[in-house]
């Protein structure tokens, strides 16, 4: 008889799946708020874990993105950058698919534990406002409404502000194809030009679509979220102080890459 489990990966290094993973600390880092215990908090709180974990893949993958584009042509790195903002979209399309799992809640269990997290709420995620902020969608105007960040958090975004974003670095993009780039005009030019000579521009086009369906699945989410605030919560105020669907609805209309949108009455 042969053996059927061979010891492996256990030459002299010490580390384990767990200790790899950090799975102790991770997995202790679920502590409900509601006493007794609501039995569907435990889900609430694992999906924002799961989007806080996604919102840092995602925001190191648009930053490596952005990085690549800002070398321009002479970088050699555009096929990487292609490569990774496909990768963002995947990911993306993961976070709309996992609100279906927190609507397995109903609204009478969601009551339950909701008025033990205000004045708690999304609202509050640093790292969803750094990827808006990263992808081209800087307002200044959140980092003073936001309450409660540490000198971390804040640093954090006042860094997302200073530098370049995704946008920033496909402008380096254009301008290294030799497309001009300066004022609105311009770069709406320069993407009808990209738009018709797809030959000559074909790695700029991809671009523009990846940059295109990054901002689409951003909205896509935002859609998605309001319809589930409105299944939980209808039209009561939210526990981050807000008008709740309202405010939430109203952020609808954002994008991240208007030329990119305006260029579709223009071809
Ligand atoms: C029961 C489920 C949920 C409800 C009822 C809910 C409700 C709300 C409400 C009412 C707001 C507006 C801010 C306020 O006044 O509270 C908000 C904002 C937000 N929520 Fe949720 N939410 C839910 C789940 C989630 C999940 C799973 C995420 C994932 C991270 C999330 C992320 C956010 C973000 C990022 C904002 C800020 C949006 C913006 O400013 O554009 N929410 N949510
Ligand atoms: N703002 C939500 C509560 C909520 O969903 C929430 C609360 C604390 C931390 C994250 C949250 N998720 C999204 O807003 C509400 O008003 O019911």
């Amino acid at each position: 008889m042969s053996e059927t489990f061979v010891s492996f990966g256990e030459q002299g290094a010490q580390l384990t799946y767990g200790s790899y993973l950090r799975l102790p600390q991770l997995l202790d880092s679920q502590h409900l708020e509601s006493d007794p215990p609501a039995h569907d908090e435990l889900l609430f709180i694992t999906i924002h874990q799961v989007y806080e974990l996604w919102f840092k893949q995602l925001l190191h993958e648009v930053e490596a993105a952005r990085d690549a584009m800002a070398g321009g042509l002479e970088g050699g790195r555009l096929w990487w950058a292609q490569h990774l903002l496909g990768r963002v979209h995947v990911i993306e399309r993961v976070l709309v698919q996992q609100v279906d799992v927190l609507e397995t809640m109903t609204p009478q269990d969601f009551l339950e534990f909701r008025q033990r997290l205000a004045p708690a709420s999304g609202f509050q995620s640093v790292q969803f406002r750094e990827l808006e902020f990263l992808s081209g969608a800087k307002d200044p105007s959140y980092v003073r409404r936001f309450k409660g960040l540490t000198e971390a958090e804040q640093d954090r975004l006042a860094g997302r502000l200073a530098e370049p974003t995704l946008w920033d670095a496909f402008l380096d993009v254009l301008r290294s194809f030799g497309l001009p780039a300066g004022s609105d005009e311009e770069v709406s030019a320069s993407l009808r030009t990209a738009a018709h000579d797809r030959t000559q521009y074909a790695v700029v086009w991809a671009l523009a679509e990846a940059l295109l369906q990054h901002d689409e699945l951003a909205a896509g989410w935002r859609a998605r979220h309001v319809v589930m605030v409105e299944r939980m919560i209808g039209a009561k105020s939210g526990t981050g102080g807000s008008s709740g669907a309202g405010y939430l609805r109203s952020r609808l209309p954002l994008q991240y890459y208007p030329l990119l949108w305006e260029l579709r009455s223009e071809l």
